[in-house]
């Protein structure tokens, strides 16, 4: 499988209309890949939080319609990251947005979309203007040798934080994680510790997708990877925008869980 990973790069002066312009375009560019991979809330901007009403869309919105043009150009499965979505009908807690994993199909309908299951920003962010997910979602997505299912689950960011949502995630099948992020450079130790932790404990191939720049001043970690289920890193991006395309072999999630059947020695 030929992955793209778009870490994508973008500051408080760019508006969003010019980012997903030019987003969709990148996507479109990649003709040849299977799978294209974007962060998490890329377009709103992670840490944007006083912008997020603002530039909340329901999923037939602008940025979605723009990807999935885009991924009939690429011809490719895309997992366009994270949006603020917003809703008609409130959530439990009253409110209308979530943060949204959308992935599309080569034609560009919607395959799957995952709502952020934990929320981050202690009190402020995320917990205070977001609803909170409560589905495990792993999907299936034609992404095998010739277009056979592969059990990919959705993450989002924070959540790389809780292993048991990634543990219930190879119970439902899961051998491939796709994780969005808007990770800040603060903590950039813990998101290569966790993201390689993750790969490791669930024999998955995992693809950590982060973002670049500064904005609502918060400089972003980047260091997007694709990791195997031995925990090597099949690549790894540096700290700016960057695009990495990655040959990735399915096929060494079932040899990693034969050879070394930790998955097995469960005490449940
Ligand atoms: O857990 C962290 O350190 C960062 C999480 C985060 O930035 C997010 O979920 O948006």
């Amino acid at each position: 499988m030929q992955v793209s990973v778009l870490q994508v790069g973008y500051d408080d002066d760019e508006p969003v209309a010019a980012r997903v312009d030019r987003v969709a375009q990148l996507v479109a560019d990649q003709r040849g890949a299977d799978l294209v991979v974007l962060p998490e809330l890329w377009a709103p901007g992670g840490f944007a939080y006083r912008e997020w009403e603002r530039r909340a869309e329901p999923l037939d919105g602008p940025t979605v319609r723009a990807l999935a043009d885009a991924a009939r150009a690429a011809g490719a499965v895309v997992h366009g990251g994270s949006l603020v979505e917003r809703t008609e009908q409130p959530g439990p807690q009253g409110r209308h947005l979530w943060n949204t994993s959308v992935v599309l199909g080569p034609d560009g309908a919607l395959l799957a979309s995952y709502r952020k299951v934990h929320r981050f920003g202690f009190g402020a962010g995320e917990p205070l203007l977001m609803e909170a997910g409560e589905d495990v979602v792993v999907v299936d997505l034609p992404l095998g040798p010739e277009g056979e299912a592969v059990r990919t689950g959705l993450a989002t960011c924070y959540d790389v934080r809780f292993p048991e949502l990634f543990r219930r995630q190879v119970d439902l099948g899961a051998e491939l994680v796709l994780l969005p992020a808007a990770w800040p450079a603060a903590r950039l130790a813990h998101w290569r510790l966790l993201t390689r932790a993750r790969a490791v404990e669930d024999q998955v191939v995992l693809i950590a997708v982060g973002t670049a720049g500064t904005h609502a001043r918060t400089p972003m970690a980047g260091h997007s990877a694709v990791v195997s289920p031995w925990g090597e890193d099949l690549a790894e991006a540096d700290a700016d925008e960057q695009v990495l395309r990655v040959e990735v072999d399915l096929g060494e999630v079932a040899r990693c869980r034969e050879q070394f059947p930790v998955l097995a020695d469960r005490r449940l």
